[in-house]
């Protein structure tokens, strides 16, 4: 079901050094950052030659990743994005197979225009795994 890495994501408490660290000292591709408030995120891609780095920090109070940075204030690897080709079809198939989808169970418009769904880290080995109809 699931097809490329689309991004590694990494949630940080500060998104300038973060962005300067990738662009200076790691010499990647960074772009600028951009407001996510229906995902209550700021979010920076860094393109690698074979996926992209999603650099999300908080927006707003009740950003879902609130909690994640207050157990890991120095930041960490928050989620992985894997592409799908038919995000319904694929969320009916993990809900089948006992996996939760989290929210309302629809899928939201993401940072690249296109349907996302997250699925629980608890029925994924610890990870976070978001979804997108590519
Ligand atoms: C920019 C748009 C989009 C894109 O297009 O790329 C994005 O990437 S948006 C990214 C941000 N959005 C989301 O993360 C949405 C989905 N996330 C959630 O619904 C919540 O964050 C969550 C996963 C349900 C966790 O909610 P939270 O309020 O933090 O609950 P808890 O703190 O109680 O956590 C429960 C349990 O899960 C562990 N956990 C939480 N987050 C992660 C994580 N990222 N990776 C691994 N494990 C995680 C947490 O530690 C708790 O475990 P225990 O302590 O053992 O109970
Ligand atoms: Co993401």
């Amino acid at each position: 079901m699931i097809g490329r890495l689309n991004h590694v994501a990494i949630a940080v408490p500060d998104l300038n050094s973060a962005m300067a660290m990738y662009r200076e000292t790691l010499g990647a591709d960074v772009a600028e950052p951009f407001d996510q408030p229906e995902h209550g995120v700021t979010v920076v891609f860094i393109t690698l030659p074979n996926t992209k780095i999603e650099l999300i920090h908080p927006l707003g109070d009740d950003s879902p990743i609130n909690n994640f940075l207050a157990k890991n204030p120095d930041g960490g690897i928050h989620h992985m994005c894997y592409e799908v080709g038919d995000i319904i079809a694929a969320r009916d198939q993990l809900i089948a197979n006992g996996a939760r989808v989290l929210g309302n169970g629809e899928p939201k418009i993401g940072a690249h225009g296109k349907p996302v769904l997250f699925l629980h880290p608890k029925d994924f080995n610890g990870t976070l795994i978001e979804l997108e109809q590519v």
